[in-house]
């Protein structure tokens, strides 16, 4: 069975969940995997911000907007009065949820509840406009059998073992729809993967039951060789490795989760991104193959904090970097790049919370220099591979841009550079121009 994620932008609107209807409705079985409406999950995070500053008013009156915004949708979607009944009771249900944080005090667990309800409103009410069509659908509840462990890591151990019997339990059906993003966590609350979670879910769910193909289906054709936020001539991308687009989901390609790749790669599952509003189009596929030499794409992270130790007793000293990199272990901080002199270290973080205690500790080791506000550029492609002089021609297409640091020759496929985020789209285009279209 393949699973199929379609993101906020897909089911956005109701034109483009009738459109998702007809794109999935082949005869074919499969489990889709649905995002929420886009602008819901913002609309939700504005919400309990309130809550958490304690300004309840101002929660009620965002609650309602955005309850009336849904009273509209189920109205123009579901045409039927037993699936608009059903699609009115989930709505109601999501928000009387909602509500019942705008009394007592507000915790994280009020916070991720509240986040649910946008992939809970979705699913329930795409599933209603599928049964309304004539399809056999059932809805497959995330929170069943998605989960984290305690280091808020995916546990697909579990998934594959929780999955299995709800499938079961659920029954027969042409078509099964499920929520992406949320999840339980090790105690059994309502959490989620992160913001961008649901091609997560999927990967996840992909290898859950070894699907045949993993599809993301988005608001552009593909990966494209650079950022079409930053960069005017950007281009799709036909094949990828699994490495090469882990890479660039890990450093910034907003179009992936940066963990989507690894599930997939685990089990070799073809991933292949698709465009809901073009989809003819080929998309990328991403798969175990090499896609050939050269450089393939770029990618920006931003919000990198880089951070300087220096000290004469590093030099010659064995252990100064174990000590250095206990401190990160200590405070659960990973860390993106390195680069070392002989009496110096340079490391990028992009996980700030703990970022007074570790500066406290290293100043034990030396002088301590940081800088925010920073992008990791990333290049990805077979670098190392054929092409003598790419080093030279990344150094050429970066002249005039400061660069803090530069990581290179840990992976055949990936050249980084710290560049401070005021100079990133300058650094994205300057790529582009030199490196990826000439
Ligand atoms: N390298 C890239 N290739 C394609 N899209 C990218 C890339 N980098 C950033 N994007 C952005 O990612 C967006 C799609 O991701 P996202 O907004 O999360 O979609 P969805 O809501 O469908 O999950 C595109 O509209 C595009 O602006
Ligand atoms: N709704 C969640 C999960 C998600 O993946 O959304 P999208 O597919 O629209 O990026 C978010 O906004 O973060």
């Amino acid at each position: 069975m393949k699973v199929l994620k379609f993101g906020g932008t897909s089911v956005g609107s109701i034109e483009n969940m009738h459109a998702v209807v007809n794109l999935i409705t082949d005869g074919e079985k499969k489990l889709v995997v649905l995002s929420a409406m886009s602008g819901t999950t913002n609309a939700l995070v504005e919400i309990a911000d309130y809550l958490y500053k304690k300004n309840k008013d101002a929660a009620r009156v965002h609650i309602n907007k955005l309850e009336k915004t849904y009273e509209e949708v189920v109205k123009s979607l579901l045409k039927k009065a037993d699936t608009k009944k059903e699609g009115e009771k989930a709505v109601k249900a999501a928000f009387d949820t909602i509500k019942s944080f705008t009394s007592g005090d507000f915790h994280e667990v009020g916070e991720k509840t509240i986040l649910a309800q946008g992939e809970l409103i979705s699913t329930a009410l795409f599933t209603q406009l599928m049964l309304e069509n004539g399809y056999n659908t059932k809805l497959l509840p995330a929170l069943d059998f998605m989960r984290i462990d305690s280091d808020k890591a995916a546990d697909l151990n579990a998934i594959k073992k929780l999955i299995a019997p709800v499938l079961t339990q659920t029954g027969d059906a042409d078509y099964y729809i499920t929520q992406g993003f949320i999840c339980r966590n090790a105690n059994g609350e309502v959490d989620n993967l992160q913001r961008g979670g649901s091609d997560y879910t999927a990967s996840l769910i992909g290898a859950a039951i070894d699907s045949e193909e993993i599809e993301i289906w988005t608001d552009i054709d593909g990966f494209h060789n650079n950022d079409p936020r930053f960069v005017t001539n950007t281009r799709k991308i036909e094949q990828l490795s699994f490495n090469e687009a882990a890479e660039l989901a890990y450093f910034g390609a907003k179009i992936l989760h940066p963990q989507t790749v690894l599930p997939a790669k685990l089990q070799n599952i073809p991933v292949r991104l698709k465009n809901t509003m073009n989809p003819t189009d080929s998309g990328t596929l991403i798969t175990a193959e090499s896609s050939g030499g050269g450089i393939k794409a770029v990618a920006a992270k931003d919000g990198i904090t880089a951070i300087k130790v220096r000290s004469y007793r590093m030099l010659m000293a064995y252990g100064f970097l174990k000590n250095i990199f206990e401190i990160f272990e200590f405070f659960k901080t990973p860390i993106d790049m390195i680069s070392t002199s002989e009496v110096a270290v340079s490391l990028s973080i992009d996980n700030t919370k703990k970022l007074d205690d570790i500066l406290k500790e290293l100043k034990e080791y030396g002088e301590v220099e940081v800088d925010q506000d920073q992008s990791i550029i990333c290049i990805v492609g077979d670098i190392i591979g054929d092409e003598h002089g790419f080093a030279a021609k990344v150094f050429t297409a970066l002249e005039g841009i400061p660069i803090r640091m530069i990581s290179y020759g840990g992976s055949r496929h990936n050249i980084s550079v710290l560049v401070p985020t005021s100079h990133k789209k300058q650094t994205l285009q300057a790529l582009s121009d030199n490196l990826l279209n000439n």
